[in-house]
């Protein structure tokens, strides 16, 4: 198999309908190896259904998707499964699995010491080893999307190859410091190992401390597109999302928000706009 090793994701034109509304037109991103992208916009604006379609989980009407040079469609599974990892916003468990058979589920290679001490390792890192034996339905919110996103990373840990993150919203429920030890985790990952990771994100400043790039939809359209510098300011949040805020340039080399109240000025959400539903 021959891979673009560059480019690990590339988004053209993607259209999409469901229950007779427009959720996404003509959305389009690329991501390269090495690059994490926050995919930021409000509520609503159709960056679940852009992951969904990217991971493959919706199935493709208008528009192209590749991974690593390859049309989407015509990956096999399992082979798929190697290059690219998803972790959606809900994860249900209906099975009665501790947090330790949570990441195990997603370590698909390797001897079975291998598998042990990879488990091992990312329960450390994701700071759950002390809740291990723990049914996850018992884990609060935060520490059931740490052991979850430790399951994501397993699936890739050891591949070879373009390696692809899909997360939506995988820190939302976490707590500042584990933001931070996420999307650290996340950073060293892409700087270090070459991961391509779109990472949808509502924490502005944490998409801007850590993301190489912003990608900001808007009524199921990717409107911008740049660095954190260049796509946070005052204008693109009033016009986007409605908030009135300040934006700062910190010494560490990138914008902070400070939100200052709402204004009333967002788009309005695309289908209630395009009048269809
Ligand atoms: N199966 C569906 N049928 C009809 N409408 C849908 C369906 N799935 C999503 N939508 C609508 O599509 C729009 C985009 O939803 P999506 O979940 O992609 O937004 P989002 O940007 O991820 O929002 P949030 O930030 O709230 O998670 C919403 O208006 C949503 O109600």
């Amino acid at each position: 198999m021959v891979f673009d090793v560059g480019r690990v994701l590339q988004i053209d034109d993607v259209s999409l309908s469901l229950g007779g509304k427009t959720i996404l037109s003509q959305a389009s991103l690329s991501l390269q190896r090495g690059e994490l992208l926050a995919l930021l916009g409000p509520n609503g604006a159709g960056k679940s259904s852009l992951l969904k379609v990217a991971s493959g989980d919706l199935a493709l009407q208008n528009g192209r998707v590749h991974v690593a040079g390859k049309r989407l469609q015509v990956w096999r599974r399992p082979e798929l499964a190697r290059h690219r990892a998803v972790m959606p916003q809900r994860v249900e468990v209906n099975f009665p699995f501790t947090a330790r058979e949570i990441v195990a589920l997603g370590c698909c290679r390797g001897s079975p010491e291998e598998r042990n001490e990879l488990i091992e390792h990312l329960l450390r890192r994701l700071e759950v080893s002390a809740l291990a034996d723990r049914l996850i339905s018992t884990l609060s919110g935060g520490e059931q999307q740490r052991v979850q996103l430790a399951r994501v990373l397993a699936q890739l840990w050891h591949s070879s190859g373009p390696r692809l993150l899909l997360l939506d919203e995988c820190t939302s429920a976490l707590d500042p410091a584990q933001q931070q030890l996420v999307f650290g985790l996340l950073r060293e990952l892409a700087s270090d190992q070459g991961y391509a990771i779109l990472a949808v994100v509502h924490d502005l400043n944490l998409a801007a401390a850590y993301a190489d790039r912003l990608v900001v939809m808007s009524r199921g359209q990717t409107r911008i597109d740049g660095s954190p510098g260049d796509v946070l300011t005052p204008a693109m949040l009033e016009r986007v999302y409605g908030l009135r805020a300040r934006v700062e340039q910190l010494p560490e080399g990138y914008p902070m928000v400070v939100p200052l109240g709402t204004s009333g000025a967002s788009f309005a959400p695309m289908a209630a706009a395009m009048g269809a539903g």
